[in-house]
């Protein structure tokens, strides 16, 4: 089931450096929100931060609320992998598992998961899997065949294949399609706009026609100054921020004056 995010007073450290700071914002269920701003400016972080894969690296961590769905992200009692495994994540690198054959791909997720599965309950959630990210033509007749094999784009649909066979609450997407040529860009454009009705999407793109394109909502991150922390400028109905945005930064950096 698709969940809605709320951050309240989010700060954001790698050791004492305070990367980001005081970001409040709603993610809404069933809708796709884009991250966009300047480099370096914590976009990455704050995605990372919505799933908990912020705090695998040494030293860093969150202060401040995250909420899915009323449930603070970040209670005590919260396992963070039981997160992960309900907010699933896709990189900027088509990542499939390079020994692995398409299909063990798709599963790789439900396995670590899970308890055994009959081979006709797997045969299903691969084929729903890859139907879902627009894969399936394409593969049905070598599911076998290493998922290395396919092409850039292919590869970063069977991750997204794989990331939805877990059937995850959010999905978080990190420059999914910086590494893939414009038609592969458009069939996974397309696919989020799909992907949408049943899952809440955030994605961090560098590609303002993209965000455009796809999103619903769009955050503007921006660094506060030169050596300060980033920090969430503006977020609103993705119409307004390509429109009329309230914030002169916003502006300035979505008509191309900076950044
Ligand atoms: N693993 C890390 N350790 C220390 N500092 C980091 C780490 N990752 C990112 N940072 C710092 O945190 C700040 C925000 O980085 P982040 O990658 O989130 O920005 P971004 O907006 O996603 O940038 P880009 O658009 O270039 O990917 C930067 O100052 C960066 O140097």
């Amino acid at each position: 089931m698709a969940k809605s995010i709320d951050v309240s007073d989010l700060d954001i450290y790698y050791g004492d450096f305070l990367a980001v700071q005081g970001v409040n914002m709603t993610i809404k269920a069933r809708s796709v929100t884009a991250f966009i701003g300047p480099s370096g400016c914590g976009k990455s972080t704050v995605l990372r931060s919505l799933n908990r894969m912020h705090e695998v690296i040494p030293g860093a961590r969150v202060e401040g609320k995250i909420m899915v769905d009323g449930q603070s992200l970040y209670d005590p009692s919260i396992d963070p992998v039981a997160v992960r495994r309900q907010i699933g994540m896709v990189f900027q690198r088509p990542n499939p598992f390079p020994t692995m054959s398409i299909y063990d791909n798709v599963l790789a997720g439900n396995r670590l998961n899970s308890k055994r599965m009959k081979k006709a309950e797997q045969d299903a959630i691969v084929e729903k899997s890859l139907r879902g990210a627009n894969l399936w033509n394409e593969v049905k007749d070598r599911l076998n065949k290493p998922g290395m094999g396919l092409s850039g784009g292919q590869q970063q649909r069977l991750c997204i294949a794989r990331a939805i066979a877990v059937e995850p609450q959010v999905l978080l997407m990190d420059e999914p399609c910086s590494a893939l040529d414009p038609i592969s860009t458009s069939a996974i454009e397309d696919l989020i706009h799909e992907l949408k009705s049943e899952f809440t999407i955030v994605i961090v793109t560098h590609n303002m026609q993209q965000a455009a394109r796809v999103s619903d909502d769009t955050g503007f991150f921006n660094l506060k100054a030169a050596g300060q922390p980033g920090q969430l400028v503006e977020m609103n109905a993705t119409k307004k921020m390509f429109s009329n945005p309230d914030n002169e930064a916003t502006e300035a950096y979505i008509s191309g004056r900076f950044g």
